[in-house]
């Protein structure tokens, strides 16, 4: 199969000040979040100005998926699209159509399955192309890499020099940390008849392979960032009252991994280097945070890596035994009832 494009699928963030509540009401529209809870976060993005990072490690990760691409001899334009903010991917695959692509690979900027994390970014393939009209390019979305040997290396080492940091490096406890979602998004991930929970289980296995390749055997899987109503039950136990729970076990020291994203966007910079770090400092409690690969030269290698799964018929490489799962064309789910969004 040939392909003539690349497209960069991601979340989008905002620009400046006057962008917040706007993209704040694309992110949360019909999904039933409280005003009150976009005021706080509203204060969390006007805390830097209104810009989200987000925007600016995307343009830097597709520069060097683009070099990479290049060095490896793969000829294929990337472009920019996203869901909540512009450029949106609605433009983004409109301008693909004038610009005569016919059909492209989709790089989704998330690892893991789940509805947020996997079948929202089919939704937005849907959406993007039913904009375009008959012209639209066919669209194949990459597969999910959360147990990609490049993607757990790289985290490894990000925590190994996040551990290098403090001054008893061998006392730290690892804490992983992922968006928790609600409980009933979770138990939905994954195929209907594997029984759900696909999001939890591929983060505790990421989390796993991450530990096992620094040869840590205790360690810690929790969730940040919980949105919606106070009594919809979310993943737990969030990040900040961990810390209170690892003080009274008597944890000096805390080495953070983000392990379920692929950037240092708001979601880290407030809720992990900020809120959490804040906490800790409260508890006496040294921290570190372990940086995300977005940056990384092994994540542009692991972009075009599963590239070149279509393009030249690379074996896909995976460390766990989950099936290979989220590559399918034109948005549509990997089977009828996989990851379905949860009845709010
Ligand atoms: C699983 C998951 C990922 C990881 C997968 C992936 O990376 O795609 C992720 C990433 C992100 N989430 C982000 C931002 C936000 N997420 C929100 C709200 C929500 N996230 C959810 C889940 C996830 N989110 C859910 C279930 C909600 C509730 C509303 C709904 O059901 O959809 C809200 C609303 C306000 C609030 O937080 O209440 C914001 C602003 C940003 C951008 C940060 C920046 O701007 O730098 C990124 C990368
Ligand atoms: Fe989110």
């Amino acid at each position: 199969m040939s392909y003539d494009a690349l497209l960069w699928l991601s979340f989008g963030g905002p620009e400046g000040p006057a962008d917040v509540r706007p993209f704040l009401e694309n992110v949360t529209r019909g999904r039933g979040v409280p005003p009150e809870r976009l005021d706080e976060v509203e204060e969390h993005y006007q805390h830097f100005g209104g810009v989200s990072p987000i925007n600016a490690l995307n343009r830097a990760a597709i520069e060097a998926v683009r070099a990479e691409l290049t060095r490896r001899e793969l000829d294929l334009p990337v472009y920019f699209g996203n869901r909540n903010w512009h450029p949106l991917a609605e433009d983004t695959v409109g301008q693909m159509a004038s610009d005569g692509i016919q059909r492209a690979l989709v790089f989704a900027t998330s690892a893991y399955g789940g509805y947020s994390a996997c079948r929202q970014y089919d939704e937005d393939i849907v959406r993007a192309r039913a904009a375009c009209g008959p012209a639209a390019p066919e669209l194949v979305k990459l597969r999910q890499f959360f147990d990609h040997p490049l993607f757990i290396t790289a985290f490894a080492d990000a925590v190994r020099a996040a551990m290098a940091t403090l001054s008893e490096p061998s006392t730290a406890r690892v804490v992983f940390t992922a968006h928790s979602v609600p409980v009933s998004a979770d138990a939905a991930a994954g195929p209907a008849e594997s029984g759900g929970h696909r999001y939890s289980a591929q983060v505790a296995e990421a989390a796993r392979l991450v530990a096992t390749e620094l040869g840590v055997a205790d360690y810690d899987v929790v969730w940040q960032s919980r949105s919606g109503p106070a009594h919809i039950p979310w993943l737990e136990p969030d990040i900040v009252d961990h810390l209170d729970t690892l003080h009274d076990k008597g944890v000096a020291a805390v080495v953070v991994c983000p392990i379920g994203f692929v950037s240092d966007h708001l979601e880290v910079i407030w809720d992990l280097d900020s809120e959490a770090k804040d906490r800790a400092g409260e508890l006496g409690i040294e921290f570190a945070r372990a940086a995300t690969p977005g940056t990384d030269q092994r994540f542009a290698e692991l972009v075009v890596e599963l590239v070149a799964e279509h393009v030249s018929d690379v074996p896909a490489r995976a460390l766990s035994a989950f099936p290979s799962a989220g590559c399918t064309v034109n948005g549509e789910p990997c089977a009828t009832d996989c990851c379905v969004q949860p009845r709010r």
